[in-house]
């Protein structure tokens, strides 16, 4: 059987089809698509038709490569999507306006006046386990309804972009616990809507939303005009698909305790399945839950490939010639110091921080400085959440890598020195295209009732370590860096106090 996996992530929409009996991906799509350009500071937005003009693509590329005869054993899909994101929806399901995005930091005031509703942080944090930070959803309500109150009137369904991608395949509104716990309106300790959430916005938002279904009931059948253009079957299965975090976990085995993926996509996150809820009490670490049945404690930065990407750009170089100019700078770029919060900041929570280079000489204003100096920084803030999900318990014995920015084996040793862990990258280097493609096939297989397989089994069948990428903590290098993420900490805590 073939099970399809779509990843629609920030910058790009990735398909991978996954032949279940030869444990292998056998043939993959991608397509790009962009933000809005030319918004105010700190409101970011995509239109969801072009997810899924991306979404239709990436499948009618893939259906072309399987061929007719692969084409015929496609059995299911999964669909993976950023997480956060803020999709209104009309009675008819017609999309209201662009959807508000995971890095849009437009919506402090909505953060204060919900925390406040609920009686304060802890509060918050007691009753629902996630705080309202800018870049969950139900802040992105609350904005529509008191500043685009025409549009809030028209409001009849709140989705987040994997499952409106769900309801572009199959006609159905349909959420699960996975990523419905990065709306803030849940209380993840009980994997339910939380009423007193809700109704801080709105007293009729509860009918807004689908009932949470839990992630191993299929969101529903490919819609039959979908089935026959791509060739497909009349039956195939779309599961309940899940966040990209969610799903980055079942591509990379991290489907039991003690396995630890971090992803270096537009944003980058580190995260770890466990078996009960692990609610933060500084709330930096977010409680979400998974999309297995599990939690999935989570650090999420914002600056990682969009600097990497704006340092490229500067000096027109390509994801090789960065790597090379960073590789020609010293470990430490000689004092050279970035602190890198061109979007603002989630983690830690600085949603109107900008960036800042420290050091700046005659010898470390140049290319190689610069370029190594923000894979240092993004890597430094990533390493100070990671330290933070140590003291709630996580103990990374290695992390294995997902995500664009894990294909850099400068990156990778730079993340094995900075964390003083093992890192690894996998095979299948789009992990949550893969780990949707294997949720969809387990949720197949527990239609089938007796002939039901693991997950941990699928993972462990198909997901696979590449040992080529494997880096150790080099020895040299990791004094030097505990003393930067120290400098780093004060850096960003003098500029910013919180
Ligand atoms: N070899 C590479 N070295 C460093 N960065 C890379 C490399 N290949 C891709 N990337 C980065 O990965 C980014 C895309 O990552 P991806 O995980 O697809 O993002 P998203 O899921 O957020 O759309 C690109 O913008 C690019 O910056
Ligand atoms: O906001 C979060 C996690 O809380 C982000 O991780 C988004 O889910 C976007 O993911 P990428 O597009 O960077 O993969």
């Amino acid at each position: 059987m073939i099970h399809i996996g779509i990843d629609s992530g920030t910058q790009s929409t990735k398909a991978v089809a996954l032949d279940l009996e030869r444990g292998q991906v056998v043939a993959s799509a991608r397509a790009p698509h962009a933000l809005i350009p030319g918004l105010p500071p700190g409101h970011m937005e995509q239109h969801p038709r072009n997810w899924t003009i991306a979404l239709d693509a990436t499948l009618a590329e893939l259906a072309a490569r399987l061929g007719p005869a692969r084409r015929r054993r496609v059995r299911s899909i999964g669909v993976s999507g950023q997480q956060h994101g803020f999709v209104p929806l009309d009675a008819e399901g017609r999309v209201i306006r662009p959807a508000k995005l995971w890095c849009d930091t437009s919506t402090t005031a909505e953060c204060a006046l919900l925390t406040k509703k609920l009686g304060g942080e802890k509060a918050v944090l007691r009753k629902t386990g996630v705080p309202f930070l800018p870049g969950y959803t139900a802040p992105k309500i609350l904005w529509l309804k008191r500043r685009e109150p025409a549009n809030y009137r028209r409001l009849r369904h709140v989705l987040l972009p994997h499952d409106y991608l769900n309801f572009h395949l199959t006609g159905r509104y349909f959420m699960e616990p996975g990523d419905a716990s990065g709306t803030a309106l849940m209380d993840i300790r009980r994997r339910a809507w939380s009423r007193e959430a809700l109704q801080a916005i709105d007293k009729n938002l509860e009918n807004f939303l689908p009932p949470l279904s839990p992630s191993d009931v299929p969101a529903g059948t490919l819609l039959l005009a979908h089935a026959r253009r791509l060739g497909f079957p009349e039956n195939v299965t779309v599961s309940a698909g899940g966040g990209d975090n969610m799903m980055g976990a079942v591509g990379t085995g991290n489907v039991s305790p003690g396995v630890v993926t971090a992803s270096l996509g537009t944003s980058g996150t580190i995260f770890a399945h466990a078996g009960r809820p692990v609610v933060d009490p500084r709330g930096e670490i977010a409680a979400f839950c998974s999309s297995d049945g599990g939690w999935l404690p989570l650090l999420c930065t914002m600056n990682v490939t969009t600097v990497t990407e704006q340092i490229r750009g500067l000096f027109k170089q390509d994801v090789r010639a960065l790597d090379r100019a960073a590789a020609g700078a010293p470990a430490g770029s000689a004092g050279l110091l970035m602190l890198p919060y061109l979007a603002g900041e989630r983690t830690p929570n600085l949603p109107h921080a900008t960036g800042v280079f420290y050091g700046l000489s005659l010898a470390t204003l140049n290319p190689g400085h610069l370029a190594r100096a923000a894979m240092e920084g993004v890597t430094l803030n990533l390493n100070h959440g990671l330290r933070r999900l140590m003291a709630l318990g996580i103990r990374p014995r290695e992390i294995r890598l997902t995500g664009g920015g894990a294909k850099s084996g400068f990156w990778r040793q730079l993340m094995a020195d900075i964390f003083d862990v093992p890192v690894v990258a996998m095979k299948e280097d789009e992990g949550a295209a893969l780990g949707a493609a294997l949720q969809s096939a387990w949720c197949v297989s527990r239609q089938q009732g007796a002939k039901e397989t693991s997950l941990a089994e699928l993972t462990g069948r198909c997901v696979k370590l590449d040992e080529r990428t494997r880096a150790e903590p080099d020895r040299k290098n990791t004094a030097l860096y505990q003393e930067l993420q120290a400098r780093h900490d004060a850096l960003s805590q003098t500029l910013w106090p919180r």
